[in-house]
């Protein structure tokens, strides 16, 4: 058996969720179209053009130290896991629409190099408890 895995320890890295809105409606729009294409060729778009998305992605942002690894054997995956990550998908699961959310520690990082941010109150995050989050309004 070969026991060579491949994984990385990150220190401290930012973890960007991003959720299109109505994703679901917009794919099952396309299905009878060319099968799904056009919506991968949507999702490209968007990768390649991230910096300017705002309007149809909702992105939530948490930072601190996370695991990232390939797992599996028939299909191997890359992914990342850790605290820092379920952090980031609450962040997008208690977002609000046209607004990014992120943790009081990105907060702190960002305020320091004069982005604009709002802070929205204390948030209930199933596995956490209460959480200090705020809104990212603009940049410096
Ligand atoms: N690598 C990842 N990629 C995508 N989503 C992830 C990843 N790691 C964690 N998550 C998501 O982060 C959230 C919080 O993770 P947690 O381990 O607390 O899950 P849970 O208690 O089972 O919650 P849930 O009811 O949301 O599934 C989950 O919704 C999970 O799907």
């Amino acid at each position: 058996m070969k026991l060579d895995l491949y994984y990385q320890d990150c220190e401290n890295i930012c973890v960007t969720f991003a959720t299109i809105p109505n994703f679901s409606e917009f794919y099952i729009e396309l299905e009878g179209n060319n099968e799904g294409v056009e919506c991968l060729r949507l999702l490209n778009e968007i990768i390649a053009d991230f910096d300017n998305v705002s309007g149809y992605i909702l992105p939530c942002i948490s930072i601190g130290p996370a695991v990232a690894g390939v797992i599996g054997a028939r299909k191997p995956q890359y992914d990342i896991w850790g605290n820092t990550v379920n952090v980031a998908s609450r962040m997008d699961s208690t977002g609000k629409p046209d607004h990014i959310q992120v943790t009081k520690d990105v907060y702190s990082i960002l305020a320091e190099h004069g982005y604009v941010l709002e802070c929205r109150g204390m948030v209930s995050i199933k596995g956490k408890g209460e959480m200090l989050t705020y809104f990212l309004l603009g940049k410096p």
